[in-house]
């Protein structure tokens, strides 16, 4: 339960928060949903981020792009036909969540960072079965830190683009940021972000 619940959301931050400093726009419109919302407090809370629609569709774009468990495991419950193959009952299959979350048939740009599709069309909520979007994966063995996990990367996320600006250090641009990844029971990113944080004022 503890590496379920760790790993997985400090990972998840940090893709979020690589995605945000590759793209400046993105993270210029976050920070000034948290500016209009925080009305000069310096801290974001648990209550106002129902209001927090742009950093929401932040986060479901990064885990889109950056889900961070990229297989689920599943065993068949019966003979299948499935793209002219045959799965008998009790295979071991291994659903591709990170590949269907970039499939170029199901989502437009399917590579690009763009949280505004969120926007568009809110209705992927995380409990709702959307198979198109799985980073918590589905169905009765589906992921039951949900609520947890959410509420706790837009909180942190939040209060961290409000609270801080974000520089690279030794010249690095934000489109050489390095994005590759490496693979373990969750997705990391190869090279830990390195980020100099300044104050900025609420
Ligand atoms: C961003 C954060 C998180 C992500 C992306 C994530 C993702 C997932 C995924 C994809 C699964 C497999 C679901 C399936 O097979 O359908 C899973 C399972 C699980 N997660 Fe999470 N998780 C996160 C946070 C958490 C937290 C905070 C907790 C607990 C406090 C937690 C506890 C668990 C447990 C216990 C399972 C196993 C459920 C089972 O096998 O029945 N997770 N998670």
């Amino acid at each position: 339960m503890f590496s379920a619940g760790t790993d997985t959301t400090f990972t998840s931050l940090e893709w979020a928060i690589s995605e945000l400093i590759k793209h400046p726009s993105v993270m210029k419109k976050l920070q000034q949903e948290a500016t209009i919302i925080a009305q000069g407090r310096s801290t974001i809370l648990e209550e106002d981020l129902e209001k927090m629609q742009y950093l929401k569709a932040v986060i479901k774009e990064s885990l889109r792009l950056h889900a961070t468990v990229p297989f689920l495991p599943r065993e068949t419950t019966e003979d299948v036909k499935l793209m002219g193959y045959d799965i008998p009952v009790g295979t071991q299959v291994l659903v591709n969540v990170w590949a269907i979350g970039r499939d170029p048939t199901l989502w437009e740009d399917s590579n690009k960072f763009m949280p505004e599709r969120f926007l568009k069309d809110n209705s992927t909520d995380y409990k709702s079965l959307h198979y198109d979007w799985l980073p918590f994966g589905a169905g009765r063995r589906g992921c039951p830190g949900i609520q947890f996990a959410t509420t706790i990367m837009e909180l942190a996320l939040a209060n961290m683009v409000h609270k801080f600006h974000f520089a690279l250090p030794n010249g690095i641009k934000n489109e050489d940021i390095d994005m590759s990844e490496t693979y373990g029971i969750t997705v990391h990113k190869k090279s830990s972000l390195l980020v100099v944080a300044s104050h900025k004022p609420y």
